[in-house]
């Protein structure tokens, strides 16, 4: 099947001169949930704004759907809804007035049935005759995306959807998200909240500096990145790691108490035996030991390290 989205060889320069996308190559599988993951000004807001029409690229190309974001401006767009960070007009419109509007703009018939439908899940139903300026903030965030819902698109873009956002509606949003998935929408997210990505993602890309340095399943990208790691509790303290241990990747905690074992996860032997016996014929005894995994975030901090690394 052909990607919903496919990216070919974007760049884009501001007029600044700062380059900030730098040939990004990047396909979506149609019904995913992707998460973009980046650190503060990697490009992730100017690839969506480029890919929903809002910011012209400087060269490459776009497809949404098959459709050319330049020269079928309007089919692509169609297909295409996008949450902002933020709320920028309509602050007179009542709710129901704006999100008959947005539907308005791609040309598609009304349905208030649609558009009811819409609002009472984001629990905005009794909300609809209110002016947009009379609401919460949480609230207002719910009618960025009920706006984004309202001509029905095949796609969806959260940019930062939960940055700034109450638990609530977090948890309102994820509901959302994972219904309209079922329903066979494509959803693209921006975070740089590890753990949204590590919920709810499908497949994860790490954009940095301006490049994809990477697009995997987020399984196979934890079971490839993720470390391992095996703690002791000791059962009488060390003040320096022995020498007959100094072959292993051990770490001392501060107070002494407790010794880390990293490994990795796709290694053909642990080397815990043998770490283990070791151990015994050093006199160390443990009284307790358990063994954890990495989570995302330490496999993304590790990513853009070396990556940084890599470019000095
Ligand atoms: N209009 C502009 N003119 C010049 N530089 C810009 C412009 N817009 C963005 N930039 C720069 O491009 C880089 C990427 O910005 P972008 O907003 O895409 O990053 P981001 O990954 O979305 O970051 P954040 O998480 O902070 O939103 C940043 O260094 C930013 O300063």
């Amino acid at each position: 099947m052909p990607p919903v989205i496919d990216v070919r060889n974007l760049t884009k320069t501001y007029a600044s001169g700062y380059q900030a996308l730098k040939g990004i190559d990047l396909q979506i599988r149609r019904g995913e949930i992707f998460a973009l993951l980046g650190p503060n000004g990697a490009g992730k807001t100017t690839l969506i704004s480029i890919i929903c029409g809002i910011v012209n690229a400087s060269s490459g190309t776009v497809l949404a759907d098959g459709h050319d974001i330049v020269h079928e401006y309007r089919l692509a767009r169609s297909k295409i809804g996008l949450v902002p960070q933020e709320l920028s007009t309509d602050a007179f419109e009542s709710v129901w007035a704006t999100v008959k509007f947005s539907r308005g703009l791609f040309g598609k018939a009304p349905d208030p049935a649609y558009l009811e439908k819409v609002l009472r899940d984001l629990s905005l139903w009794d909300k609809k005759d209110s002016k947009i300026m009379a609401l919460s903030g949480g609230m207002k965030r719910r009618v960025l995306i009920a706006k984004a819902l309202a001509h029905e698109p095949q796609i969806l873009f959260l940019d930062e959807p939960t940055a700034g956002v109450d638990v609530e509606l977090r948890h309102d949003m994820w509901q959302m998200v994972r219904r309209l998935r079922e329903n066979g929408t494509t959803v693209i997210l921006t975070t740089h909240y590890i753990e949204e990505a590590e919920d709810m993602a499908d497949r994860i890309g790490v954009i940095n500096h301006g490049e994809l340095i990477l697009v995997e399943d987020k399984a196979t990208l934890m079971r490839k990145l993720g470390k391992k790691q095996l703690t002791l509790q000791l059962q009488s303290h060390l003040d320096k790691i022995p020498e007959g241990l100094s072959d292993y990747p051990l770490e001392l905690s501060e107070d002494g108490t407790t010794l880390v074992y990293t490994f990795d996860v796709q290694a053909q032997e642990t080397g815990i035996a043998a770490l283990l016996r070791r151990l015994h014929e050093q006199g160390i005894d443990f009284r307790d030991l358990h063994s954890s995994e990495s989570s995302l975030e330490e496999i993304f901090v590790s990513l853009v390290r070396q990556g940084r690394e890599a470019r000095a």
